[in-house]
């Protein structure tokens, strides 16, 4: 064993494989797992789904029969929901061994797109319990081909994201060539990762996942020392990201101060009000209009009058807004209300309840309508307009 896999409390393999998919708020990872969800591979594998906010969305949109799919929400992986991964992988692997659950032969984590995924690693390989029955192997990274090399350039969360993989997966091919300075970007992160292509046609769960047991030695010097520093802060609950805002809870709320840079924040909304599409559609317009630069990601399954059963899932990506897919049947574990949530930089509290609230037509005292919103969208409390 190295030096560094030493200093950072690397253990031999054995138990059972634990991979970990990142990447950068909407880079492409649940695509990526929903795409490779059906793959035999996978078929006993337990899925572990964090997302940042209290809103969770990702569980809906992973097409799997539910049962192997645990989310964890109401935090950051890498921050408060921490504690909970452990349990959780503590509990799955008591759970099995008693049978109270089917067997699985492998887990996979799918972190939020914000988390950095070396707190996540430590959890697995660095947990004196944990270490015994689990073993962490295959740490993917998903980079974007749109976004990334500007997301790598102004977040550290992501590159560090890419420096700890075994494989980097570069999604978005078809939208967008993957330059030549993404490649070098990623090399110098990364010398020896191997590179693939999100839309490959031959891609396969196996191929992407079966790396063979973690090794930190095989990554840069960097990785062994973050390894060993995130180990020792953990008895201290040290983190090494900036402690700023809280997302996604009231002052006070005591258990999830979700901290990254002190400016991002989630926002999250949940109503059970129909909206109207075009209705929807001006909502869409007018935050994009006046926050769009601000808007780092916005994901949601949205309640629609026409056919509430039949919901409207949104994905946007910085600027990047997919088109609108409206599912034919409501997802399981569906409960009928519209969720969205925005991660934004700088936008202000409870903003986007309220500018929703507007256009579905919610009541509430002292709210503006939507006649009102789109005459004047200064309406809205800390609204800025570029009309
Ligand atoms: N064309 C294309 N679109 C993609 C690809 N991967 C993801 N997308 C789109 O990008 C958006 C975000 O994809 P997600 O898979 O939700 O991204 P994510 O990384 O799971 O997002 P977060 O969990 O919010 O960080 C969606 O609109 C996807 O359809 C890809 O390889 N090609």
């Amino acid at each position: 064993m190295s030096d560094s896999a030493l200093a950072s409390g690397w253990s031999a393999p054995r138990g059972v494989p634990v991979s970990i998919l990142t990447g950068f708020l909407g880079a492409g990872k649940t695509t990526l797992l929903n795409r490779l969800i059906g793959d035999p591979w996978l078929s006993d594998a337990a899925l572990i789904i964090n997302e940042f906010g209290d809103v969770g969305i990702d569980h809906l949109l992973v097409e799997s029969s539910g049962d192997g799919v645990i989310e964890l929400s109401d935090g950051c992986l890498c921050c408060t929901v921490r504690g909970e991964l452990v349990d959780t992988l503590a509990d799955l692997m008591d759970r099995m061994q008693t049978g109270k659950i089917r067997p699985f032969s492998r887990v996979v984590i799918e972190t939020t797109g914000l988390a950095d995924p070396v707190p996540v690693m430590q959890s697995v390989i660095g947990h004196p319990a944990l270490g015994q029955s689990y073993r962490l192997e295959g740490v993917v990274t998903v980079v974007d081909a749109v976004n990334g090399l500007a997301t790598l350039d102004a977040h550290e969360e992501a590159r560090r994201q890419a420096a700890v993989a075994d494989t980097l997966v570069i999604s978005k091919t078809g939208l967008a060539m993957a330059d030549g300075g993404m490649q070098s970007r990623l090399v110098s992160l990364n010398p020896n990762a191997r590179i693939m292509d999100a839309e490959a046609a031959d891609l396969s769960a196996q191929g992407l996942f079966d790396s063979g047991a973690y090794d930190p030695a095989a990554h840069s010097i960097d990785v062994g020392r973050w390894l060993s520093e995130t180990s020792s802060r953990d008895a201290t609950h040290g983190h090494p990201h900036d402690h700023g805002t809280e997302h996604g809870h009231e002052p006070g709320h005591h258990h999830d101060v979700n901290r990254h840079d002190a400016h991002i924040r989630a926002d999250t909304l949940v109503s059970a009000q129909a909206i109207e599409s075009q209705n929807l559609a001006m909502f869409l317009d007018l935050l994009r209009s006046a926050h769009g630069p601000n808007l780092l990601r916005m994901k949601g399954i949205v309640r629609l009058a026409d056919d509430p059963s039949r919901p409207l899932v949104l994905h946007a990506v910085q600027s990047l807004m997919s088109e609108p897919v409206r599912l034919p049947a409501p997802p399981a574990g569906w409960d009928g209300k519209t969720r969205l949530v925005m991660i934004t930089r700088d936008l202000p509290k409870g903003f986007i309840a309220e500018l929703f609230a507007g256009f579905s037509g919610e009541p509430g005292i002292g709210r503006p309508d939507k006649a009102a919103l789109v005459d004047n969208p200064l309406a809205i409390p800390g609204m800025r307009t570029t009309r």
